[in-house]
């Protein structure tokens, strides 16, 4: 364990808030003090039991880490997802048309310029109708087919997004399970539908699969030829999708430097270009340039990526808290607590080093949540009184897309701000037990029933603040977890850009398909396995 980490956990066994209410009390500032903002954006991270020793400790541990220095190194296009042997350079495709970001001595920005230019094309032609199916007719659907980082970002954003929406209504098809696309294709007409084959590698089994059950749907209806007319590709393989049989104007290319879970702002963004058009995309990577810019030049005490990273490090490692809870009072938002648990979980679920050793210390935390108000009638009973501590991040904007119904989004204000109230101050068995005595309950009722509405308090949370959900704020609410997860990795001692984790479960289906259809005895699996196997074969005869 570093230095400045076993400072950091000696201060917070000894001498860090353990009173929340009383911090407050204390200090009428304190709000102001541990709020930082860029633009419209606010971050209150005042509920979370820390102090200047605590924050200043964190910044030791940034340093210790060379953070920045790791920072700069990713932005300058090094290869630093070490075990791949790439460069990460999500940031280039948001990156302004005269900015210089070089790979192995190339420009990248003109080629990034190039593929954004010929997706808006794209775009504005299925929007206006020039691009049209076999017969014709305009697309009336887009079907995007591609799963993990390949849908979660597009999916996500899509409906975030939905008061921009003046394109064809695009549906998101992922799951292997045949009943995602057959659902789907249900209620489309293959005459009018455009689908969107979009895969890093163009081998993912899930898309490729349904891009077949796709194919078929359209050629049974419109015949072979119609395929160039009623698809298009999005990948960085663009040699297996040449296979697929496109005119290269419907295929749109990214690199291997963009992750999987950092590619929505490349072509994997085509299906929220049409849904919203490419001047509403291009505010969508602005927000994210904003970002960008604030990580690379605001100093450690107001850099919002920086202080959330290392507030998720205090919160991991110092206070050991599993997991983390994320409460967008945005029903738009109910998809990124899941685009979320990608980005962070893919990147920083590791338990080896960037030196191949077992890290002494814990990695990312389990991410989770759903949008408020709908948590708080499932989860929030835990949050608030349960065994383990859970930090919350909550998110809400200041203003809805209904003005007509006000009432309705102050409730929701209320709602955000109180929950986070609540999980600070608690509720004393004293406090429980007069509120009884008020409403009328005997003393011995009283001292019966406290105890159970009586509230820890003391619980952590991070409150998001900003104007309006648009296509610029969620750029920059994305971009800025983004880089959180950098921030944490780089504590944590780890590779946030590989994903091997994912490649065992892939292999063993592989090889158990075979097993599952009956056409082999599954040599070398094990008992457990090949019993389910078996059971469900005998199910299906
Ligand atoms: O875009 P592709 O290559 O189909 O991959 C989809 C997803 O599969 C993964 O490789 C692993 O599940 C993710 O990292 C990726 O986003």
């Amino acid at each position: 364990m570093s230095l400045a980490l076993s400072h950091l956990k000696s201060h917070r066994d000894s001498g860090a808030v353990t009173d929340m209410r009383a911090v407050f009390s204390a200090d009428p500032d304190r709000a102001r003090r541990y709020t930082v903002g860029l633009d419209d954006l606010r971050m209150d991270f005042s509920k979370c039991a820390v102090d200047d020793t605590t924050l200043a400790l964190l910044g030791d541990l940034a340093r210790a880490a060379d953070v920045e220095a790791q920072r700069d190194r990713m932005f300058a296009g090094e290869a630093i997802n070490l075990t791949e042997g790439r460069a990460v350079l999500h940031t280039a495709l948001r990156a302004g048309a005269d900015e210089d970001i070089r790979v192995d001595g190339e420009n990248v920005v003109p080629q990034v310029h190039a593929v954004l230019r010929a997706m808006g094309d794209f775009t504005d032609g299925v929007r206006s109708g020039k691009i049209c199916g076999a017969t014709g007719k305009a697309f009336t659907d887009v079907v995007n087919i591609g799963i993990g980082g390949s849908d979660l970002g597009p999916v996500m954003a899509t409906l975030a997004l939905s008061p921009c929406h003046d394109g064809p209504p695009v549906h998101f098809v992922s799951n292997v399970d045949g009943a995602h696309i057959a659902d789907t294709l249900a209620g489309l007409d293959p005459e009018t539908t455009l689908v969107i084959v979009a895969s890093k590698t163009f081998t993912t089994v899930e898309t490729m699969t349904n891009a077949a059950t796709a194919r078929q749907f359209i050629v049974e209806k419109l015949g072979e030829s119609a395929v160039a007319h009623h698809f298009a590709a999005v990948s960085t393989a663009l040699d297996k999708v040449a296979k697929f049989g496109l005119d290269e104007t419907r295929v749109f290319g990214f690199w291997d430097w963009v992750g999987g879970r950092y590619s929505l702002w490349s072509a994997i963004g085509l299906p929220l270009m049409l849904a919203i058009g490419r001047d509403d995309f291009t505010a969508f990577l602005a927000g994210a340039r904003t970002m960008d810019q604030h990580f690379k030049t605001a100093p450690l005490g107001e850099n919002l990526p920086m202080l959330l990273g290392v507030l998720g490090v205090w919160h991991r490692l110092a206070c050991q808290y599993p997991s983390r809870a994320i409460i967008p009072y945005e029903q738009r938002l109910s998809r990124f607590p899941a685009y979320l648990q990608q980005l962070d979980m893919e990147s920083n679920g590791k338990s080896v080093g960037i030196d191949g050793e077992p890290l002494e210390t814990a990695s990312g935390p389990t991410v989770w949540g759903e949008p408020g108000t709908n948590g708080q009638h499932a989860f929030f009973q835990l949050l608030h009184q349960g065994t383990d501590v859970i930090p919350v991040e909550f998110m809400i904007a200041a203003n809805g897309h209904e003005p007509q119904l006000r009432h309705q989004h102050e409730l929701l204000i209320a709602n955000c701000l109180a929950q986070s109230e609540a999980l600070m101050r608690g509720r004393t068995r004293e406090e429980a037990r007069s509120q009884l005595i008020a409403g009328g309950v005997s003393e011995t009722e009283a001292d019966r029933l406290a105890p159970h509405k009586t509230f820890p308090g003391n619980r952590p949370s991070i409150t998001l603040v900003h104007d309006q959900l648009t296509p610029y704020s969620l750029g920059r609410l994305i971009a800025l977890y983004e880089h959180r997860v950098f921030v944490e990795a780089q504590i944590f001692g780890i590779n946030a850009f590989d994903q091997w984790g994912v490649e065992l479960g892939k292999e063993l289906a592989t090889g158990l398909l075979p097993v599952v259809k009956g056409e082999s005895a599954g040599e070398g699996h094990d008992a457990s396995t090949l019993m389910l196997a078996e059971t469900i074969r005998k199910m299906r005869e």
